[in-house]
């Protein structure tokens, strides 16, 4: 692949178009411009408490999906409930298919720690086959459900950073700003500045 093209492999609509955003925004001291081709494979997901496994085993598979030598990457989002030692994590998606929003704010009920946690975890597959990981996470609270619910569970997740908003109470870029997704990718547009990949 020339011309600094990477793939991102997903699924999830909402997600390309954060992404495609942060790595939009502001210029690099290298002027490198990176360019984001999406395919929309549903991969198969590890079920692991372990995030770091879950996003190595989806790069896997990713690589295996599209052939080995191109750029290539993944990331998976967990939701973390303080009180539950870190579930429903990865299987928030299950949950939200299952249960939807206003059971998943019910199951916290009985507990006074609302507390939890956001979490990307980005595997990137470089062209000469090695792995790597990036990941963001913002702490907030689970609330009962405020503002649009077009995206997962951003309507029932405050952030710590936001003053009192909910991620779907944020504009777009004030999201992407303070969001475990923004800070993984921080940290990978980084990396891809930087680097030969
Ligand atoms: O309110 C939200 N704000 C977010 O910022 C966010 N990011 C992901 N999600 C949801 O959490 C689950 C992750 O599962 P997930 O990482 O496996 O994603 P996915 O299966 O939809 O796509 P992909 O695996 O093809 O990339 C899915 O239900 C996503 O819709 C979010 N919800
Ligand atoms: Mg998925």
């Amino acid at each position: 692949m020339s011309n600094n093209e990477i793939v991102f492999v997903t699924g999830n609509a909402n997600k390309l178009k954060e992404v495609q955003s942060i790595l939009a925004q502001d210029a690099n001291s290298n002027n490198k411009t990176i360019h984001l081709i999406n395919e929309a494979l549903d991969l198969e997901e590890l079920q692991d408490i372990d995030l770091n496994a879950i996003a190595l085993a989806k790069g896997k598979q990713a690589v295996l999906a599209l052939g080995k030598g191109k750029p290539v990457f993944v990331e998976d989002t967990a939701l973390r409930f303080d009180e539950f030692n870190g579930l429903p994590g990865a299987y928030i998606k299950w949950f939200l298919k299952s249960m939807g929003l206003d059971k998943i704010v019910k199951m916290l009920e009985p507990f006074e720690n609302k507390n939890a946690e956001a979490v990307t975890t980005i595997c990137f597959a470089g062209s000469k086959g090695e792995y790597h990981i990036f990941q963001g996470i913002t702490k907030g609270k689970i609330v009962s459900s405020r503002g649009p619910t077009t995206f997962g569970w951003d309507s029932i997740f405050e952030p710590l950073e936001s003053h009192g908003l909910t991620y779907a109470e944020m504009s777009k870029d004030a999201k992407n700003a303070i969001s475990h997704r923004g800070k993984a990718f921080a940290q990978f547009k980084e990396y891809l500045y930087q680097n030969e990949f």
